[in-house]
């Protein structure tokens, strides 16, 4: 019988409220603490903040049966076991993470946690925060970090890729292990360094996949190839794999973005030049200037056209299908562009509740209005119902039927028969 520890969380958002939640789910008595009043008021009531498949359940379950409390006291953590550190790393000054809210509670930690306590590091953190952090709180430290993606927090939690243990003792890196003793999947043992660089190295990596492949779609229209023909053939290959293939309005959301930056600010103070991953960033922002220059030429008919005044309707808004995250959404950026060139936007998304409030955008809760007197209707997020959308109603509410397909979610010839003028990226 896996033993059960006695575990801190400290932060709830979509790493800490998972990581509490699904320790709960394997036996642990875990205590979730948030500075947040609203946020753990709330969660206290039983209501999840963000939308997670699952996570309302296993935090009601959970906390109802008593093996998941939440509050707002640090100094409740006291007699804890293991601390998880799920804080907020963004983007900082020049880059790099900004470890303000981290610092903030190390500070009250250390006067608050016990003697034996082991403290592992879950956020995105620069090499060395880690062992920085063992010296504030005079504890072991480990780095832990984190893996899942958002829409699948709960499912990527239980069944990890690998779990990764950054320490320099084996009795710290054998209690985080008893953590994760009930779930399946790779160990890998290392020191903390490389525990925090493996994370930053994975999503940069991530991050150049998406670049490569929106580079190639570009080079695809210019030949005349099919980008979703030679990504497919590209991903039959082991050595490559298919996910992450597909050409977008450029990646985003609240990691990849904060993380590439963060990553070559550390390339940068060591002197060095990371220019791949500096080319990734890059392609990133022309990315997202391809994109508006095809809307533009879709509205307008014609290249350098004018978008003041011209109604452009957005499916989709959140940073990719599956969340309510609009954190660094590139379909917010795409739409921020438009309206500073003076087009009128509405936007319908799935995902979002009625009432959110979007500076370029008024937000809609039917496609049918988002088409409504459209010079262009623009499919900015991959959301798979919108494939099931009733395409020639669409098309007859528009003002003139073009179709910006920027994630090739949808069939040309269908929507061509629905009465589309199609564009889509690389085909
Ligand atoms: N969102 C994601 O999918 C993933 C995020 N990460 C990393 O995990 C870390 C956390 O990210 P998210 O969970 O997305 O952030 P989040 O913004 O959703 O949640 C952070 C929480 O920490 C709380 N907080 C801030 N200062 C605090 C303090 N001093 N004491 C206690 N609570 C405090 C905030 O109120 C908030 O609820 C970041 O480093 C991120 O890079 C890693 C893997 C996946
Ligand atoms: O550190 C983190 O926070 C997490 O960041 C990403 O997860 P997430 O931010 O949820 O988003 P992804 O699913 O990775 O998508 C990132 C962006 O790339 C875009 N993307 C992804 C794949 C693809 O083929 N094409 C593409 O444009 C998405 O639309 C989105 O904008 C990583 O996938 C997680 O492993 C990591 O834990």
């Amino acid at each position: 019988m896996p033993e059960s520890l006695r575990v801190g969380v400290v932060g709830a958002g979509y790493v800490g409220l998972t990581s509490a939640a699904c320790l709960a789910e394997l036996g642990h008595a875990v205590s979730c603490v948030d500075v947040d009043e609203t946020k753990i008021a709330m969660l206290r009531a039983g209501e999840v903040p963000i939308s997670e498949p699952r996570l309302p359940e296993l935090v009601a379950g959970h906390q109802e049966a008593g093996r998941l409390t939440f509050g707002t006291d640090l100094a409740s953590l006291a007699d804890a076991e293991l601390v998880l550190l799920c804080l907020p790393t963004p983007t900082g000054r020049g880059g790099t993470a900004d470890l303000g809210a981290f610092d903030s509670a190390l500070g009250t930690l250390r006067h608050v946690l016990a003697p034996d306590c082991v403290v592992a590091i879950k956020s995105t953190v620069p090499v060395g925060t880690g062992d920085r952090a063992a010296r504030v709180l005079g504890l072991p430290v480990v780095s832990n970090p984190e893996f899942l993606r958002e829409g699948h927090a709960v499912a990527d939690f239980l069944h990890p890729d690998r779990i990764v243990i950054g320490a320099h003792e084996e009795r710290a890196a054998a209690r985080v292990e008893a953590l994760y003793a009930r779930l399946d999947g790779p160990r890998l043992r290392t020191d903390p360094a490389s525990a925090e660089l493996a994370k930053y190295a994975s999503n940069a990596f991530l991050a150049l996949k998406v670049s490569y492949v929106n580079e190639l779609a570009e080079l695809c229209e210019r030949v005349g190839a099919d980008v979703t023909d030679v990504v497919g053939t590209m991903g039959l290959d082991d050595r490559i794999g298919a996910a992450f293939l597909s050409p977008g309005p450029g990646w985003g959301g609240s990691c990849l973005p904060k993380d590439t930056r963060a990553l070559l600010h550390t390339a940068e103070e060591t002197g060095m030049d990371f220019a791949v991953l500096a080319d990734a960033v890059a392609a990133n922002a022309r990315q997202r200037d391809r994109v508006v220059a095809k809307i533009r030429h879709a509205a307008t008919g014609s290249r350098g056209g004018s978008l003041a005044g011209v109604r452009i309707g957005l499916l989709g808004l959140t940073f990719k299908a599956g969340t309510d995250d609009l954190r660094d959404s590139p379909a917010l950026a795409v739409a921020a562009a438009l309206a500073a060139e003076g087009a009128l936007l509405t936007g319908y998304d799935p995902g979002l509740a009625r009432g959110a409030d979007l500076a370029d955008v008024q937000l809609v809760d039917d496609p049918a209005l988002a088409a409504k007197d459209a010079a262009a209707l623009v499919l900015l997020t991959e959301w798979p119902q919108f494939r099931e959308l009733n395409w020639s109603q669409l098309a007859q509410l528009t003002e003139r039927a073009c179709l910006v397909d920027c994630r090739n979610l949808l069939h040309p010839a269908e929507v061509a028969d629905a009465g589309f003028t199609y564009w889509g990226l690389g085909r």
